[in-house]
């Protein structure tokens, strides 16, 4: 299901983030992560590749990179995934070297993955995963937002709200859940657990050297 994983990133001094979104289809995961890049664009989003074929107004390379099924084993085959899954009978995955090249260069980086994404990343990167699922504040405004958002034939639409179930059952495997009912709200509580996972002791390495000098046992001045 999922290719190896590099470990832990270290960014010069501070670590870097694997910000994790997900939910059932329609509950706001893709709007949200936009609206928090937009806000915050030091941020970099993992677009992902799959073999579904566009809604209306997705692009190539912005949206997602969109290939046959053929592509995308061969791509499996290489190793070219962080992880992949199939979801709604299509293959979904998260190319590799974009994803490393933005860690090493030290940015954080946000991923719209379902949880079998989410649970490869965390198995394999635990201390740099953080996990947010979104959820709906019900069935049947899930149902009216997947309807408004105008981009799917109805069998589409039922195919998504018939997975939602399945995909909620997996809530309790996050670190943080934010019911997406006013939108602001869901974005300013989405920022904070950002800003606040950015502070976590463990993203910054150089407070070791900093706090040896500040108590007398490393060098006089520690420059961060
Ligand atoms: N595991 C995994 N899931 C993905 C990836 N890209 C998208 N998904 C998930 O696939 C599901 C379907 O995505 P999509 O067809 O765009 O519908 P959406 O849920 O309305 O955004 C969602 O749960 C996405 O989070 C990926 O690279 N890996
Ligand atoms: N809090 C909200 N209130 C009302 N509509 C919302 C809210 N959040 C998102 N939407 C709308 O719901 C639809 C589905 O959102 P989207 O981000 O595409 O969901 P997902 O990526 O989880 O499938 C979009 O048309 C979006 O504008």
């Amino acid at each position: 299901m999922s290719e190896a994983l590099t470990g832990p990133v270290f960014r010069g001094r501070r670590r870097g983030l694997m910000l994790v979104l997900s939910s059932p289809s329609g509950a706001g995961k893709t709007t949200l992560s936009k609206r928090l890049i937009a806000l915050n664009p030091d941020l970099v989003l993992s677009v992902s590749a799959t073999t579904r074929p566009p809604r209306p107004g997705e692009v190539d390379g912005e949206d997602y990179y969109f290939m046959s099924e053929d592509a995308f084993l061969a791509k499996v085959d290489e190793g070219g995934f962080y992880e992949w899954a199939k979801v709604f009978d299509h293959y979904y995955g998260t190319p590799k070297t974009p994803v490393e090249e933005a860690l090493e260069d030290g940015r954080d980086v946000v991923f719209d993955i379902d949880w079998q994404g989410a649970r490869a990343l965390a198995e394999h990167s635990p201390d740099d995963v953080v996990r947010i699922f979104i959820l709906p504040p019900s069935l049947t405004l899930l149902r009216e937002r997947l309807t408004k958002r105008g981009q799917d034939t109805d069998e589409i639409v039922e195919g998504r709200m018939a997975r939602a179930r399945s995909e909620i059952a997996h809530w309790d495997e996050y670190d943080y859940v934010i019911l997406n009912d006013d939108f602001s709200r869901a974005l300013e509580k989405l920022s904070e657990i950002l800003h606040a996972e950015r502070l976590r002791r463990v993203r910054h390495p150089w407070l070791e050297g900093f706090v040896e000098a500040l108590t007398g046992e490393g060098p006089d001045r520690y420059d961060n």
